[in-house]
């Protein structure tokens, strides 16, 4: 029995990164993921993008659905303001595990809260259990095809706001045409396509960025 792809990619952040200094864990994974083996983070290159438009957003509140090892949430949590908060949604507690010591490790740990379990199930607790009004941000990474149910349930448990920005990976590598089609045929959305490339690769991809508009 040897190591696992995300135990290998903490490896690579131990050795590789400075504690307490996110981008050095970002750029550690990047350059693991990229020379040694591929992982499916959002990358570098879409990065950028979430980057640009958590900044532009500057969430109080985000949710993020699908951790992995936890590099976009290093990448958001990174940006976000003093007492602003990250919830990000794991159902592979193997995978939680591996991105709590990676966004400890970057010393992001006080703005990060993992919860494992399925989204569907948790994201109806989520106003009792974290006293929460509803998110300005949402950024959608896991099951492609949890993507519509999901953003579906946010509306319907009152946890997106006027304004309420929605960023999705992988709308075309794997793809989530059911969701492309959900939010750009939906007056009380406003969506706009990030072309990019799929994380380490030149094969197309892209983020479709989608604000409720309630
Ligand atoms: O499947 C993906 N993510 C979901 C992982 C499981 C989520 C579990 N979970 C968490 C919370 N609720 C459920 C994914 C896949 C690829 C990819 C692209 C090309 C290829 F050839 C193979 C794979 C690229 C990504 O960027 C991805 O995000
Ligand atoms: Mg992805």
């Amino acid at each position: 029995t040897g190591s696992s792809r995300p135990q290998r990619i903490l490896k690579a952040v131990q050795k590789n990164a400075t504690k307490g200094d996110p981008q050095s864990v970002i750029s550690a994974i990047d350059y693991y993921c990229r020379h040694k083996e591929w992982a499916m983070n959002v990358g570098d290159d879409k990065g950028l993008i979430l980057d640009s438009v958590l900044t532009e957003v500057n969430p109080s509140m985000a949710l993020e659905l699908g951790t992995y090892c936890g590099y976009s949430s290093v990448r958001i949590a990174r940006l976000l303001s003093p007492n602003s908060k990250l919830i990000t949604v794991e159902f592979n507690p193997a995978f939680a595990a591996i991105a709590r010591q990676i966004i400890a490790y970057a010393g992001l740990q006080d703005k990060v809260t993992i919860v494992e379990g399925a989204s569907g199930d948790l994201i109806p607790k989520m106003k009792e259990r974290f006293g929460l009004k509803s998110f300005d941000f949402v950024f959608l990474d896991h099951w492609k095809d949890r993507y519509v149910p999901d953003t579906k349930l946010l509306e319907d448990c009152g946890l997106l706001r006027k304004g309420t920005v929605l960023l999705a990976d992988n709308v075309i590598c794997p793809g989530a045409p059911e969701y492309l089609k959900y939010v750009r045929n939906n007056p009380r959305y406003e969506s706009r396509y990030y072309p990019s490339v799929l994380e380490y690769t030149k094969a197309e991809d892209g983020l479709e960025k989608s604000v409720f508009l309630g």
